[in-house]
């Protein structure tokens, strides 16, 4: 049997966050690498970036929108990442921010997770704004499949503090407090997590308090300026934190050697 999700990351670590790789094949780095803007192009710059995380990160994390502006290609070309990565021991999150009524959140449940999903990934993100509940049918096909599911609460844009900071909760917080209630109701607890951005350290600490059980994908080291440090600061170095970075690896390519540098690099400050 393989080893789910969660134990995966945990074990990558012992005294420091764990760190994903972010595939993000956008048209800047595309053409940066000299690659065509097409799906063709997209997995070639995602198999430069499986082969360099091969063996140094546990997990990689695609956006999923990079793929989907290619359409049906695109699609067919994120469904080989997630295969190729599966080869390498690679587990992947499929970086996808789903979400909708219950009824919808089972079909996207099925395109995502289960032995017949047509691109089965280890870890989906999803929102929350038609309420935690209704992505109750994702929660239950990932644990049912040994995945994770990442529910944003604290996203690393400035943008997203409006709304997440909204109410007395704020409205962050009760995203995690709706969180622990289904893991406590769950017959298959530990499988829920949630996105909390490393741009914001103070609430990542706030948010490991709450749900010490849980996994936290946290973006925005590199490219959005967030660092190690900032974490350290804050005394988080424990594996349940997940960071990622994309565009601040993608940048060093595409030779390998300088890829895996920039990957251990980026583990070494940790
Ligand atoms: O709160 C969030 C949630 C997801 N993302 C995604 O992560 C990467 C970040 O890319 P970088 O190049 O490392 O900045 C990207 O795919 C985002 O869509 C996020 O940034 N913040």
């Amino acid at each position: 049997m393989t080893t789910g999700f969660r134990d995966t990351v945990l074990a990558s670590a012992t005294d420091r966050p764990s760190f994903c790789v972010g595939i993000d094949p956008s048209t800047a780095l595309l053409q940066a690498w000299g690659l065509p803007d097409d799906a063709g192009g997209a997995l070639d710059f995602a198999r430069a970036l499986l082969a360099a995380s091969e063996g140094l990160v546990p997990v990689v994390k695609p956006q999923v929108a990079y793929f989907e502006r290619f359409g049906a290609d695109g699609f067919a070309a994120l469904t080989r990442v997630l295969a190729e990565a599966r080869d390498r021991g690679l587990k992947v999150i499929a970086d996808a921010k789903r979400g909708d009524i219950g009824t919808s959140c089972e079909a996207y449940a099925a395109a995502w997770f289960g032995p017949r999903a047509p691109m089965r990934a280890d870890a989906l993100t999803v929102a929350p704004y038609l309420g935690v509940g209704s992505l109750v049918p994702v929660f239950e096909a990932a644990a049912a499949d040994g995945a994770y599911v990442f529910v944003v609460a604290r996203s690393s844009n400035p943008e997203g503090e409006r709304l997440q900071q909204a109410g007395a909760g704020p409205v962050w917080r009760d995203v995690l407090d709706a969180i622990a209630e289904w893991e406590a109701g769950a017959g298959t607890p530990r499988t829920v997590g949630a996105v909390v951005g490393a741009t914001a350290p103070g609430d990542l600490r706030q948010a490991v308090a709450a749900l010490p059980e849980a996994l936290f994908l946290a973006p925005g080291i590199g490219a959005q300026g967030a660092s190690a440090g900032d974490l350290a600061a804050e005394g988080l170095s424990t594996p349940n934190i997940l960071l990622s970075s994309s565009r601040a690896i993608a940048r060093l390519g595409p030779d390998r050697g300088a890829l895996r540098a920039g990957i251990e690099e980026a583990l070494a400050g940790l």
